[in-house]
């Protein structure tokens, strides 16, 4: 059994809506479960905004309530302060593994990007509520916007983000493939556009690699 003083890692999924990434969430924490439970760790799912009671009562008004920029980007950040304090650190001390559908990054592609909210607030912000913590992987889902919107109307009603034009969506999607060639070591594009079938083929090996790696720092 593995050391409990270890820290655990932290994973983040991310993509423009409809891009696929909840789709794999449930498969990833499976896998990674199988192969850690052995070493006594457990894999937490969670959720931005979401991941506590609060963040998802604060959730439910960012997904619905039109509000000032500058008021929608404050509380992506609270809901990440709380979910920081309440569930990853704690989980990432105890040597468990966090996986995150969005984190910071959603930020920066949505309020940043999508709505031009200037760079330099969210980096003024990202200091404040986690100057220590990044993921140590972010599985970016890359689509055209096309191919996303499609998979949207298919399935289901609309919430305020997911109703943004097409023009909104370019802009989230060039600011998350910036930060991805911003932080190589950290991000991997997946071109979701390929079947469920060959994406969890490459979750699989990216899967093993980070386990490979986790197991030879331990
Ligand atoms: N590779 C794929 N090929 C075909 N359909 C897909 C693929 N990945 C996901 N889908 C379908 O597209 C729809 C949207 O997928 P999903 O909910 O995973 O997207 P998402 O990126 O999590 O979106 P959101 O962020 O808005 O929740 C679902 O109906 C899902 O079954
Ligand atoms: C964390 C975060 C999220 N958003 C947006 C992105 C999505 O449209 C919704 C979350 O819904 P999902 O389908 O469950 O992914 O919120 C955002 O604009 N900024 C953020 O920081």
């Amino acid at each position: 059994m593995q050391s409990k003083n270890q820290t655990g890692k932290f994973l983040t999924f991310e993509g423009i809506d409809g891009a696929g990434k909840s789709t794999h969430i449930a498969y990833v924490a499976e896998y990674l479960q199988e192969k850690l439970q052995k070493r006594g760790i457990k894999v937490i799912c969670s959720r931005e905004p979401g991941g506590t009671p609060l963040g998802e009562t604060l959730r439910a008004l960012l997904l619905q309530h039109k509000m000032h920029l500058e008021t929608e980007a404050l509380l992506m950040f609270a809901v990440r302060r709380e979910h920081l304090a309440q569930l990853i650190q704690p989980a990432l001390e105890r040597g468990d593994w966090v996986i995150s559908d969005r984190f910071t990054d959603a930020t920066f592609a949505y309020q940043g990007g999508g709505r031009k909210l200037p760079l330099d607030k969210l980096n003024a912000l990202e200091q404040w509520v986690h100057p220590d913590l990044q993921p140590d992987l972010t599985l970016l889902f890359d689509v055209p916007l096309e191919v996303a919107r499609a998979r949207l109307d298919a399935t289901r009603d609309l919430d305020k983000f997911e109703q943004e034009k097409a023009d909104f969506f370019a802009a989230t999607r060039q600011e998350y493939l910036r930060r991805a060639a911003e932080f190589p070591q950290r991000f991997r594009i997946i071109d979701s556009t390929q079947s469920i079938a060959d994406i969890r083929l490459q979750l699989d090996k990216l899967m093993d690699e980070l386990l490979d790696s986790a197991q030879s720092a331990a």
